[in-house]
């Protein structure tokens, strides 16, 4: 693990969007199209505003989140609504948003197919919570073990604890295969909490299970 230290979140958020835009670009050299897992919840919005602006070849863009909140798309929690708002758009608009979540016509299998031609994922940005959960694999979870197990499927519906809504997560299996990674976290509790990860097994600290290859992007406030 690479830990960067930024002085504030907003710089933060430009560099490491520039990162992943440079990372974007080189990867076209070897790949027909890139594939891009991003997370929800309430880091990310900056890094998406600055890099849907960057000027690349998004046409050959597949962007996937990292998991998904069972609530409707235009929820207030929604992660894909998250998504819409922030980076599905300006130049980044051309690109392809491949959908993971089941519905009434689309069930597991169809969803593991059309997560297949996007993997190994070309680039993984995760964040954390304070918990130490990454996606949607949560400490706890009935399902983490799993999720995290060598043979799991590449996608999961899993329980979040404390009363939150269930959700849809890529695996341990397609995070650990993420061809690049890169964690964004801001402030004190959450770098205690990636200092406590570092020494514990994924079962207690999900994070853990991705933390071996991963850039981390931290910032005090
Ligand atoms: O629930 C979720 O939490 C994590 C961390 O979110 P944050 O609000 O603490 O930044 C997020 O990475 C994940 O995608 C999301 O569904």
């Amino acid at each position: 693990m690479e830990l960067i230290e930024y002085s504030d979140a907003e710089m933060m958020m430009v560099m490491l969007a520039d990162k992943l835009a440079s990372e974007i670009s080189k990867s076209f050299s070897s790949h027909d199209h890139v594939s891009i897992a991003v997370p929800g919840g309430s880091t990310p919005g900056p890094v998406f505003d600055t890099l849907s602006g960057a000027d690349l070849k998004w046409d050959r863009v597949h962007i996937l989140l990292t998991d998904e909140r069972m609530v409707p798309p235009d929820h207030e929690r929604s992660n894909e609504r998250l998504l819409r708002s922030h980076l599905l758009r300006d130049k980044a608009d051309a690109a392809t948003f491949v959908r993971l979540v089941p519905d009434a016509e689309t069930d597991m299998e169809t969803l593991e197919a059309r997560l297949a031609p996007e993997l190994p994922l070309s680039i993984l940005l995760l964040g954390m919570g304070s918990d130490m959960h990454t996606a949607s694999l949560f400490p706890g979870s009935p399902q983490l073990a799993a999720a995290l197990a060598t043979d799991a499927p590449p996608l999961m519906q899993i329980d979040a604890p404390g009363g939150l809504e269930p959700r849809i997560t890529l695996t341990g299996p397609v995070l650990r295969g993420a061809l690049s990674t890169h964690v964004v976290i801001i402030g004190d509790e959450k770098r205690e909490a990636l200092e406590r990860a570092r020494r514990l097994d994924p079962a207690e600290a999900p994070i853990a299970a991705i933390l071996g290859e991963a850039d981390v992007h931290w910032a005090k406030e």
